[in-house]
């Protein structure tokens, strides 16, 4: 399978996927990583994994839809079947989604519908709830409205920290990530999960 990820920021999801054997070894070829940030971490990361790095500025085009135009006409060579956005900040617009429908997946780190968009964990934090989580969703026009495909949960516990309870999250969302990937890979390749 002929991915692509897309991220910003950090990049560990982006890291967790890249290296992992078990993907490897199950048909994932990460074509490119494809970054809206020119000093994002993320890049260090995929030159560490000699992944293709393409970093398109928002800014250096005059709408989303010419942005995203000049994103596809990138991956169409690579023949890219999946995108997986890894902490991606923008948001979508039907010219990528059109090209890739049903094709392009996120994670957010609450267990949606709850806290959805920016600062989730925060906003879970500062809520007080005593379970938030994780969810993977295909997405769609809206911000976190696509179908989910999973979604686990994470507690939150009595001596957490913002910063405590986000790191459980980010380690729940890395094996997440892994084994829907791995799911979706079996599934290309027929092999039956039960
Ligand atoms: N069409 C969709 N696009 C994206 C989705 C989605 O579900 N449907 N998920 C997001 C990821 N995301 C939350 O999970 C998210 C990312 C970015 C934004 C946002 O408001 N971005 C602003 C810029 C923010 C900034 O620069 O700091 C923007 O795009 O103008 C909201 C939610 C990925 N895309
Ligand atoms: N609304 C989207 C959103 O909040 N995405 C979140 O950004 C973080 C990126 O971390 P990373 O760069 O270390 O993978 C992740 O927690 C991801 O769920």
């Amino acid at each position: 399978m002929r991915a692509a990820i897309f991220a910003s920021g950090n990049g560990s999801n982006f890291e967790a996927i890249a290296k992992s054997n078990e993907l490897k070894n199950a048909g994932l070829e990460i074509e490119v990583l494809v970054c809206d940030q020119p000093d994002a971490h993320v890049i260090q990361r995929a030159q560490k994994y000699h992944i293709p790095v393409l970093v398109v500025k928002l800014s250096d085009y005059p709408n989303r839809g010419l942005y995203e135009q000049a994103i596809i006409e990138k991956l169409i060579p690579l023949k890219i079947e999946y995108i997986f956005l890894a902490g991606y900040m923008r948001v979508v617009t039907p010219v990528l989604l059109g090209k890739y429908p049903k094709r392009i997946i996120n994670i957010h780190p609450s267990l949606l519908p709850k806290f959805s968009g920016l600062e989730a964990i925060e906003r879970a934090f500062a809520s007080g709830d005593e379970v938030t989580g994780v969810t993977i969703h295909y997405i769609d026009e809206g911000v976190d409205t696509g179908p989910i495909i999973k979604q686990n949960k994470v507690v939150r516990l009595k001596n957490d920290t913002v910063d405590s309870l986000a790191q459980r999250i980010h380690q729940t969302e890395h094996q997440m990530y892994r084994q829907v990937i791995l799911d979706l890979l079996n599934k290309n390749n027929g092999v039956d999960k039960k």
